[in-house]
């Protein structure tokens, strides 16, 4: 049972649960785009993929895709960029019952903002945050870590990660997103659009 309970996550939909540092609840709470706020912190903003495949989806996402148990799914994981630093780990899983009309964009998106085609669309609908505090046991956690160590940037296991996630709905298609926000979003600073 403590293994179960080490790979899952409390998802909770009011932030002040998770007592996040100031400096990041403000990120876990922006409304809008993430890919559109980032982009008014950074001169270069860039979507690192890291893989796009077939998955089996984390422990703790079955029953928020509305799927009855941890069935196959297509997985999207990008590490998102400001000035070449990562600050964000996202992780995006559509149902593999999905149809191919439901998310028509998806499997093609390369390294396109997954945001731009959810933003842009009226027939998405957009479900309540919710918000987690992550252990470093959580398979989320790891994988942010591994991507980070990937490219040189070393995160203790003992830190703690905070994310939120969304469910997107579209015709009958479900899609969920989990932004997993890394240390150095703390220290983005809005980009002032009259220069002195
Ligand atoms: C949902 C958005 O798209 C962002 C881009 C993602 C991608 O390209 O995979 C994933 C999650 C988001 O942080 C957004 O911009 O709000």
């Amino acid at each position: 049972m403590r293994e179960r309970s080490l790979r899952r996550a409390n998802w909770y939909r009011h932030v002040l649960a998770v007592n996040a540092p100031a400096a990041l609840a403000c990120w876990l709470t922006a409304g809008g785009s993430l890919t559109a706020r980032l982009k008014a912190h950074a001169d270069a903003f860039r979507v690192q993929v890291l893989h796009q495949h077939a998955a089996q989806c984390l422990a703790d996402e079955a029953a928020a895709l509305g799927t009855h148990r941890a069935g196959r799914v297509w997985e999207r994981e990008v590490l998102l960029r400001c000035d070449n630093t990562p600050v964000v780990f996202a992780h995006t899983v559509v149902p593999m019952s999905a149809d191919a009309s439901d998310w028509p964009l998806f499997s093609a998106l390369g390294d396109r903002s997954l945001g731009t085609t959810l933003f842009g669309d009226p027939m998405v609908a957009r479900g309540p945050l919710e918000y987690a505090r992550l252990r470093g046991s959580h398979p989320l956690a790891r994988r942010a870590r591994a991507a980070l160590s990937a490219n040189g940037i070393a995160l203790p296991d003992e830190r703690l990660l905070y994310a939120r996630r969304c469910l997107y709905r579209r015709r009958q298609g479900t899609l969920l997103v989990t932004e997993v926000f890394l240390p150095r979003v703390a220290a983005l600073v809005p980009k002032t659009s009259n220069t002195r």
